[in-house]
C-alpha cells in the first residue's frame, strides 16, 4: 500500500483533466486494494447535467446496477441520471453513500464537489465496507484533488462563455485525428464514423457592438453560446476562439449528418430573439477532419468554407467538399491529411 500524501503528489504532475482522472485511480487503487474503482462524471449543460460517462476504471466494475456501462467518450447511449439512483442520490445529498452489489461485493460511493456544485462520483467496490479510516482518507483526497481538477478545467475555458478556448483545442485536436480510422478517400467518411471541424461566425457582429453597445454584445455571445451547447451534443466539444468565432468538433456518421445538425443550429439562432438585440444569424463552414491533419490544416479548410458562407449573403452552411465541387477549392487542400507525419 502506497502512501496517500505521495499519490497526491503523484495525481498534480498532470495538466490533462482525463490523464488527471486516471492518475486518480489508480493511486486509490494503490492505497485501497479494492475489487474495483470508477469515476462517473456528470455530462451535459453545466447548470443541469443529463448523463453519466465514465471516465476511467480498473478493475471489472460490477456497477451495483449489475449492467455494464459504456466507456467510450463519444458514446450516444450513456445512461440518464435516472439510470443510476443511487449515484445521483450520492450527488444529490452530496455525501457518501454504502450499498451492497450483486455479487455481494461492497460499493461505496463518493460524490466529487466543484465549486459550482456536484461534477462527479468516485465509486469503489471492494470485498469487505471500507471502514470509517478509509472513508475519511479518500474524501479528503477527493477534496484536494477536486481543487487541483477545477484549476486545470479553469485553464482550459473562455472566461466570458466558459466554453473550451482556443489553446485547449490545440491541445486536444491530435487525440481526435490521431485515433481517427483512415478513409477509403479523403471524400469519403471513415467506418463508424468521422469528425467534423465547424467554424460558426455570428453575422454582423460589430452592427451589435456599435448599436447596443459592448456589454449587450458580450450577453449575446454568453447565451449564443449557452445555445450551442443546448444544441450539440454532449460529446461534440465546443470552443469560442474570441471574438464572436466559435469552433466545433462534431462525431458523425457522414457528412450529411454533420451538416443537418450544423442547419439545426443554424436555424435555432436565427429564430431566436436575443433581448433588446433581436434576431442574429450565424454563417458555418465546416470540413472533415483527415488522418495526420494539424489543427491549422482542418481549420483553414473549415474557414475558407464559412468565408464562402459570408461572401454568399451569410446565415447558411457551407461545407469544404462544396467548394471542391464548385471548382473554388483544390482537392490538394483535402488530401493533406493523407500526407505521411511519420
Ligand atoms: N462584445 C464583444 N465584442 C467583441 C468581442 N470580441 C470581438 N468583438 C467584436 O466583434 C466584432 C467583429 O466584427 P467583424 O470581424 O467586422 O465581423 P462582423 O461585424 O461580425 O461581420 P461579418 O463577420 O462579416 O458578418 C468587432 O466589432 C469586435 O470588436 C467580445 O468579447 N465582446
Amino acid at each position: 500500500m502506497s502512501d496517500p500524501v505521495e499519490s497526491l503528489a503523484s495525481l498534480t504532475v498532470h495538466r490533462d483533466l482525463d490523464a488527471l482522472d486516471a492518475a486518480l485511480v489508480h493511486a486509490l487503487a494503490d492505497l485501497l486494494q479494492p475489487q474495483a474503482i470508477a469515476i462517473h462524471r456528470l455530462v451535459g449543460l453545466r447548470q443541469q447535467p443529463s448523463h453519466w460517462t465514465l471516465s476511467a476504471r480498473l478493475g471489472p466494475l460490477v456497477a451495483w446496477t449489475g449492467r455494464p456501462l459504456p466507456v467510450r467518450p463519444f458514446d450516444d447511449e450513456l445512461p440518464e441520471l435516472a439510470a443510476l439512483p443511487a449515484h445521483k442520490a450520492c450527488i444529490d445529498t452530496g455525501c457518501v453513500q454504502h450499498l451492497t452489489a450483486e455479487a455481494g461485493a461492497a460499493v461505496t460511493l463518493f460524490p466529487l464537489l466543484s465549486g459550482r456544485g456536484p461534477v462527479a462520483v468516485l465509486e469503489v467496490q471492494s470485498a469487505q465496507p471500507l471502514g470509517e479510516a478509509d472513508v475519511q482518507m479518500v474524501s479528503g483526497i477527493l477534496r484536494v484533488f477536486q481543487n487541483f481538477w477545477n484549476v486545470v478545467d479553469e485553464s482550459e475555458r473562455d472566461t466570458l462563455t466558459g466554453l473550451l478556448n482556443r489553446k485547449t483545442f490545440d491541445d486536444t485536436f491530435f487525440k481526435i485525428s490521431l485515433a481517427l480510422p483512415r478513409p477509403p478517400s479523403a471524400l469519403e467518411a471513415p467506418a463508424g464514423g468521422g469528425c467534423w471541424l465547424a467554424v460558426l461566425d455570428i453575422d454582423h457582429f460589430k452592427s451589435v457592438n456599435d448599436r447596443f453597445g459592448h456589454l449587450i454584445g458580450d450577453e449575446v455571445l454568453l447565451l449564443a453560446a449557452r445555445m450551442l451547447r443546448e444544441m450539440l451534443r454532449h460529446h461534440d466539444r465546443l470552443y469560442r476562439f474570441g471574438g464572436e468565432e466559435f469552433v466545433v468538433l462534431l462525431r458523425c456518421g457522414s457528412e450529411a449528418d454533420a451538416r443537418r445538425a450544423l442547419e439545426r443550429v443554424r436555424e435555432g439562432m436565427a429564430n431566436h430573439a436575443f433581448p433588446q438585440v433581436g434576431h442574429v444569424t450565424v454563417s458555418i463552414g465546416f470540413a472533415q477532419v483527415l488522418p495526420g491533419d494539424t489543427p491549422s490544416s482542418a481549420f483553414g479548410r473549415a474557414d475558407k468554407a464559412v468565408y464562402h458562407a459570408k461572401q454568399h449573403g451569410r446565415n447558411r452552411v457551407v461545407s469544404y467538399n462544396d467548394l471542391v465541387l464548385l471548382g473554388q477549392a483544390g482537392q490538394e487542400d483535402a488530401r493533406v491529411g493523407e500526407v505521411e507525419l511519420f
